[in-house]
């Protein structure tokens, strides 16, 4: 049994404490605003982020951040992307030992181009222990309701990987994998953010499961072209964080980036959407820098390259659908049998 300190009490922070308290640790379930922290210690709800769900007596919620890392070893980061600097720097304050972090989130930042594993690094320093992502096809409603589910933990230090998947497996219904490629595993579960607000898209503009296929398969292939330029193995977007979480997150009205493509392809404006979302669609920021990469190192990503117009540049969706398929003719495996046989990686 281990005392684990969660930050971010959202719809994913909640789910994974009640996963960690089912496996018998105590978690402290930090959360910025106090209301809902009383909501957690009082009803032990959470109704905004996971409705219907009771959360087990293992999960106290702390509204002080010193208070939630006092003497705490492991912490869980599960704020959106763009607060993990904020969060960080604030972390930073209250702790004199260096810590593990678990990344959960799945975001690439705008303009630096940084997975969430490295801007960890960069704000933590001397003071980050480990840095192990978990990512994979993981709704946070089905986790809390314990459906059966899968995914990976991956770290530069692979033994602090295992320790990670040792602490979540759970034998019911919470299966931990390891693999070492930390590159991939980042890229394959912020990436299909983006396919997935286009899967959204179609599905909102009428088309069907054709296209939805296409996008899947397509997306998967300029995942993998980004992917591998950037020093990820091929191999892992066969894998849970690569065509597993593509396949959960385009095809489940539980994703987010699934149901704010859904209302852009009805035609509603992108402002309107995050603001009637009422949670994080990490797909927009993480377009933005693809499609920045994507340029930077010459790899072709169509289907990015057209969201981007859709999302920033005011394109209609049905326009952005058309540009795609106007495209010209090309050869299934051609880049991606030259990635296979030159990988290359970022300088
Ligand atoms: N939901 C899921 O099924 C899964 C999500 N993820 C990833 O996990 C990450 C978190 O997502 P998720 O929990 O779903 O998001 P939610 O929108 O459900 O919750 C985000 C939480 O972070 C809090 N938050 C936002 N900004 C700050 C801040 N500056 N300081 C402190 N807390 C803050 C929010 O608080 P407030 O209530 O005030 O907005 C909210 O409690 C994302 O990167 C997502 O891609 C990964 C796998 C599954
Ligand atoms: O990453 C997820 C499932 O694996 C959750 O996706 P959304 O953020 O689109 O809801």
């Amino acid at each position: 049994m281990e005392q684990i300190a969660v930050l971010g009490a959202g719809s994913w922070g909640t789910a994974l404490a009640l996963v960690l308290a089912d496996n018998g640790h105590q978690v402290r379930l930090w959360g910025h605003r106090a209301e809902q922290i009383e909501e957690i210690n009082q009803k032990r709800t959470n109704e905004k982020y996971l409705p219907g769900i009771q959360l087990p007596e293992g999960i106290v919620g702390y509204a002080d951040l010193c208070q939630a890392l006092d003497h705490i070893q492991t912490v869980v980061l599960a704020v959106p992307t763009k607060a993990i600097r904020e969060v960080l720097r604030k972390v930073r304050d209250c702790i004199h030992e260096a810590i593990t972090i678990v990344s959960v989130s799945k975001g690439i930042e705008p303009d630096t181009h940084k997975r969430v594993s490295e801007i960890v690094e960069e704000e933590l320093g001397g003071l980050l222990k480990d840095v192990v992502v978990l990512s994979g096809p993981s709704h946070a409603e089905e986790v809390s309701l314990r459906h059966p589910t899968t995914v990976t933990v991956s770290a530069k230090n692979l033994e602090a990987a295992k320790r990670i998947q040792d602490l979540f497996m759970n034998h019911q219904y919470f299966r931990v994998y390891t693999n070492p490629d930390l590159i991939g595993v980042e890229l394959g579960g912020a990436l299909k953010n983006i396919i997935a607000l286009a899967a959204g898209i179609t599905d909102g503009l009428g088309y069907g499961d054709n296209a939805k296929a296409a996008l899947i398969t397509r997306g998967l292939a300029e995942i993998a072209r980004l992917g591998c330029t950037l020093g990820a193995n091929p191999l892992t977007f066969a894998g849970l964080t690569g065509v597993g979480d593509l396949i959960v997150t385009c095809t489940s009205v539980h994703s987010r980036n699934w149901r704010a493509g859904h209302l852009l392809g009805k035609g509603k404006k992108l402002d309107e959407v995050l603001e009637s979302m009422g949670m994080v669609v990490e797909g927009v920021r993480t377009t933005k820098a693809a499609y920045q990469l994507a340029k930077k190192l010459g790899v072709k990503m169509p289907i990015t390259e057209v969201l981007y117009e859709v999302l920033f540049d005011g394109k209609d969706p049905k326009d952005a659908v058309d540009s795609l398929m106007s495209r010209g003719k090309t050869q299934e495996l051609d880049d991606l049998m030259n990635i296979l046989l030159e990988p290359k990686q970022e300088k």
